[in-house]
């Protein structure tokens, strides 16, 4: 068990990584708070830039050594420090690091797709929900994290891995949203054993490494679950919009509400629900059959009190539209629209 004064003490000793002094010496730990109960530690911090490779480092130090006094999780938010506070140390930082402040990832806004157990359809929700948001006129990249199914590129039809230049990672650019995939690291389909701190390392470089360019929104297609592995990521993720996608029986939607309850307590807003495969509609008669039962959606939002932003059907794309893109919704298909509206939805909330 730790108590304040070893959070403060140990968290005020690393490094704000822009500004080149101590999280104490730039008065960067706003909040501190302890759960004795559950043994988790939550702390919110100030730095220079937030949403950046060097918060992602920062973030993965400060679970680190909070772990390593004793902590069972932690849950770490970050804001960035106002301008005269900047100014006070900007001297400090050299031209390219004050340049770097400026850097287009500066403005990403992270959001990230999770479910509580494998097979609701999360990387589908994940690619479709990208794409959308491309068709919207948004600068979109996805990280396929999902390391138990790295489906990601199968579904949008991408075919080929990523070109390396140099030491940069130039993401595969389709139907205008830039894709990085664990599975583009991985000899033919070959099962991977992931530990979590191995996925942080490569998800590390996934931030840093990887051109993104200027981005507005960059998806996460998360691993299922709440396992070691989910917590894991989520502590690594930078402060994260959060998606939990469900199907409609109420017993997935207590399964999900876990992952809900997981991302909240590791301080990721939860922004809304998506409950897949809501129903069949017959295209002849045009009636709906709640196929795998009904309202799992409406009470999962209800119970994380945050929105339903959609249901999509059970179906699939119209193969010819889609250019082999086996899971990808057309524009013009119904729900495809169903995609645009949450798309929306999501804007919306996040600007
Ligand atoms: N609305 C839907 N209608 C019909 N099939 C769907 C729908 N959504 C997803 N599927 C199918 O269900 C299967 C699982 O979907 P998907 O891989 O997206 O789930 P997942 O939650 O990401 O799974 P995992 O995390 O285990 O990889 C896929 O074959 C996908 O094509």
């Amino acid at each position: 068990m730790v108590n304040e004064q070893q959070v403060k003490e140990l968290v005020g000793s690393l490094e704000d990584p822009f500004l080149h002094r101590t999280l104490e010496e730039t008065k960067a730990l706003k909040e501190i708070s302890i759960k004795e109960d559950k043994n988790h530690v939550s702390v919110k911090i100030a730095i220079a830039k937030t949403n950046t490779a060097e918060q992602m480092q920062l973030q993965m130090k400060v679970v680190e050594v909070l772990k390593n006094a004793g902590a069972a999780s932690v849950g770490i938010r970050f804001e960035e420090h106002p301008p005269e506070v900047l100014e006070q140390f900007r001297g400090k930082a050299s031209e390219s690091e004050a340049q770097d402040l400026l850097s287009p990832m500066n403005k990403v806004k992270f959001i990230s797709i999770a479910s509580g157990k494998g097979g609701v359809g999360k990387s589908t929700v994940s690619v479709n929900l990208a794409v959308a948001l491309a068709r919207l006129g948004k600068k979109v990249g996805l990280i396929d994290a999902d390391i138990y199914g790295f489906s990601v590129p199968d579904m949008m039809g991408i075919a080929q891995g990523p070109k390396i230049e140099g030491t940069r990672i130039i993401p595969v650019e389709r139907f205008g949203v830039k894709v990085i995939s664990m599975g583009f690291f991985v000899e033919d389909n070959a099962p991977v054993v992931w530990r979590g701190p191995m996925l942080g390392k490569v998800l590390d470089q996934f931030f840093k490494d990887v051109e993104w360019g200027e981005l507005d929104y960059l998806l996460l297609d998360l691993p299922p679950g709440t396992g070691d592995v989910a917590l894991d990521i989520h502590q690594m993720l930078p402060a994260s919009k959060e998606i939990v996608v469900t199907t409609p029986h109420p017993t997935a939607a207590f399964v999900a509400a876990r992952a809900g309850a997981m991302a909240l307590q590791t301080d990721h807003e939860v922004i809304g629900v998506i409950e897949n495969m809501a129903w069949f509609e017959s295209k002849t008669s045009g009636e709906k059959e709640y196929v795998f039962g009904k309202g799992g959606g409406p009470k999962l939002a209800e119970e994380l009190r945050t929105d339903l932003l959609g249901q999509i059907p059970l179906g699939q794309p119209d193969w010819n539209e889609q250019d082999f893109a086996p899971s990808v919704y057309g524009a013009m298909h119904n729900t495809g629209g169903i995609y645009r509206d949450i798309a929306n939805k999501v804007i919306a909330k996040l600007g």
